[in-house]
């Protein structure tokens, strides 16, 4: 068969294969075109066995051919390249990861040696988020015009100068200016790694390496908490560590990518053909390069033909349809990433341990170690299972667990409250001091008051001499006056002393709650908004598509995580809990409806998905988790079965 010849035959099978929904439903009324040979491989793929009965049919060796190409693809492997550009590129993801994490235990040493109010603490913390969110609604722009390895090694510099601020700055502005360079360093990576790690894998490894980029965000979490719980003890200066040392991996990440190649996609875009096909066999191997090289080529000309070419990109994302579902359903999914409430989880996983009855603040540290252990390995989950079950069903198992988990947690809260002791001591405060606390009739309210803390005996397992009194600004240890003024000294009187928790024998509740929440969260939610983000829009639209879910993700990731404190005051911890829920139930929904599965399907196939109304996508192709793939056996093409990826020679 001629190369043309060939070619078209391709083409007609990658169509065939979008459409592969539709023409199930009209199996019954097959067209002239499939009548004259493309009727029997599409009743091949329609399951494995009948590949032998078209061969049967249309001339013996099929099987053979079939055996042949199967023994090919197993041989075929991804070279080792495409795994050490994919972990260059998910240093970005370490450094979010890190950046975000750190924060916390650095901030309790800072506070301290630099008198900082709390709206200093709350600017350091939500000004990298701020900056972040910015910086990624303008990466759009930048991966656009200069390309996605120019926009990492923009990111990594950045992430190099801003931690070298802040290991050296002296006062708090300087402190805010080095969090904000970290922020745009954040931002651009949170957008660029994924759209750049998707764009050189190869379809059926693609969302497991993209998966790997959230694994290291987790991972950076993680570490962060480990390096603040080692340098708490270093109560001069830890923090000087704590945010330098992500200069050590931006470095190694700017040095790495100074030798790495361009995304090919982004080159064909550009018209430097030359330079993609080289870089695109280098990342395939043994694998011929033309069918993946042309549908690229063709893709971008289809769509310029289709979308045109003029005015700004989101206005024509908005103005064509399936790039106008694919922003709502990327957007959507950000949004409801964040709705679900994991950064009130993970910032303040401390916080809701000791309210489950960790009373000492080192080991709460500690054990919000463990908390962002659970998050990092639950990912990992997530990246073994992306290319078994699929997008869709590992993004809706993992909403519908971490539902079910935020309920659980919420009524770990309602147990708390209904069994919250009662205030039986009510203090006079000492004269100029501030007696509002002692007003309060319960611990429950006491606790929810960020100004008060509970001061309590125990008689065997029973709180007896209880009351509320303001806590010392200083240190959230001890009392501002009253019996538990002074730390050592109350300790050998048997007194106690609660900030932000009471003491509550259903504390277990809340801890089971916190796990089984990042159980079920980490493998799907956490992963998969960046995953999905990267494949779902066309080449043209994808910095465009991946800026403004991004941009969305930090909006609002600060919106939920400012807003804990106080909706946890006005509406209690378990009000806050069961919003969470009702927002992560609203967006099953969304999932169920909207979410198209992508698994397998190459980059330039998954426009398709997006022809039909909204909210049919999710439901309306049968294709759903399967992967129709043809490969091309000595000039021909079969198709070889359902979730295996090849294109051998
Ligand atoms: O996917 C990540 C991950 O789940 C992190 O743990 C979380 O802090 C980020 O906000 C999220 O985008």
């Amino acid at each position: 068969m001629s190369r043309k010849a060939s070619e078209n035959v391709e083409y007609t099978l990658r169509s065939l294969s979008s459409l592969m929904g539709e023409r199930r439903r009209k199996q019954q009324e097959p067209d002239a075109a499939s009548a004259a040979g493309e009727c029997s491989l599409l009743a091949a793929a329609e399951s494995s066995t009948s590949l032998q009965s078209a061969g049967a049919g249309g001339g013996g060796g099929v099987g053979d051919l079939e055996r042949a190409a199967r023994r090919q693809f197993q041989q075929d492997e991804t070279p080792a390249f495409v795994y050490v550009v994919a972990v260059f590129s998910a240093l970005g993801g370490f450094l979010f990861g890190y950046d975000t994490g750190v924060v916390s235990g650095a901030m309790l040493l800072l506070k301290r040696q630099l008198s900082l109010d709390a709206l200093w603490q709350e600017l350091l913390v939500s000004s990298t988020v701020g900056a972040a969110a910015v910086s990624a609604l303008a990466g759009g722009a930048l991966n656009g015009v200069f390309g996605r390895r120019a926009a990492i090694l923009l990111a990594s510099a950045l992430f190099t100068a801003g931690s070298a601020v802040l290991a050296a700055a002296n006062n708090k502005e300087t402190l805010l200016a080095g969090r904000l360079v970290v922020g745009l360093g954040i931002g651009i990576a949170s957008m660029t790694v994924p759209v750049y790690i998707a764009e050189v894998s190869p379809p059926n490894l693609r969302g497991r390496l993209v998966t790997i980029n959230t694994l290291f965000i987790t991972g950076g979490q993680f570490f962060a908490s480990v390096v603040d719980g080692a340098f708490s003890y270093l109560q001069k200066d830890g923090w000087r560590y704590m945010l330098g040392l992500a200069a050590i991996p931006a470095v190694i990440q700017f040095f790495g990518f100074l030798f790495l190649p361009e995304s090919p996609r982004w080159l064909i875009q550009k018209g430097q053909t030359q330079k993609a096909r080289r870089i695109l066999s280098q990342m395939r191997g043994n694998q011929t390069i033309d069918e993946e090289y042309d549908s690229i080529k063709n893709n971008i000309e289809e769509e310029e033909k289709e979308v045109g070419s003029a005015g700004p990109v989101i206005c024509r994302m908005l103005s064509y349809p399936p790039t106008r579902r694919a922003l709502i359903v990327g957007c959507g999914l950000q949004m409801f990433q964040q709705l679900s409430g994991i950064n009130t989880i993970m910032y303040y996983s401390a916080t809701i341990l000791q309210m489950s009855g960790v009373e000492d603040d080192r080991l709460a540290i500690w054990l919000a170690s463990v908390t962002a252990f659970t998050n990092f390995i639950f990912t990992l989950v997530g990246v073994w299972l992306v290319e078994k079950v699929g997008r869709r069903k590992l993004t809706f198992g993992s909403l519908a667990g971490t539902t079910v988990a935020l309920v659980i947690l919420a009524l770990g809260f309602v147990l708390s409250a209904q069994v919250s002791p009662r205030i039986t001591f009510k203090p006079i405060a000492p004269s100029g001091q501030n007696a509002t606390c002692t007003r309060y009739s319960y611990c429950n309210e006491c606790m929810l008051d960020p100004d008060c803390g509970f001061c309590y005996k125990m008689n065997k397992s029973t709180v007896i001499d209880s009351s509320c009194v303001p806590v010392n600004k200083a240190s959230t240890n001890e009392a501002a006056w009253g019996r538990c003024e002074n730390e050592t000294k109350f300790k050998t009187e048997d007194i106690f002393w609660a900030y932000n928790f009471c003491p509550t024998p259903y504390s277990w509740t809340a801890l089971l709650g916190l796990i089984l929440y990042l159980v079920f969260f980490a493998p799907g939610m956490g992963p998969m908004p960046w995953t999905v983000n990267s494949e779902i829009y066309p080449l043209w639209a994808r910095s465009t598509g991946n800026a403004c879910s991004s941009g969305i993700n930090w909006i609002f990731n600060v919106l939920v995580s400012l807003t804990f404190l106080h909706t946890a005051e006005y509406l209690t911890y378990y009000g806050a809990f069961f919003l969470y829920a009702g927002f992560a139930a609203v967006g099953l929904v969304f999932i169920y409806g909207c979410l198209p599965e992508t698994k397998g399907k190459k980059l330039e196939e998954i426009e398709s998905l997006f022809d039909h109304r909204l909210c049919t996508c999710g439901t309306s192709d049968s294709d759903e988790g399967r992967y129709i793939e043809y490969i091309r056996v000595k000039g021909s093409n079969y198709h070889l079965s359902d979730n295996d990826a090849s294109d051998v020679e």
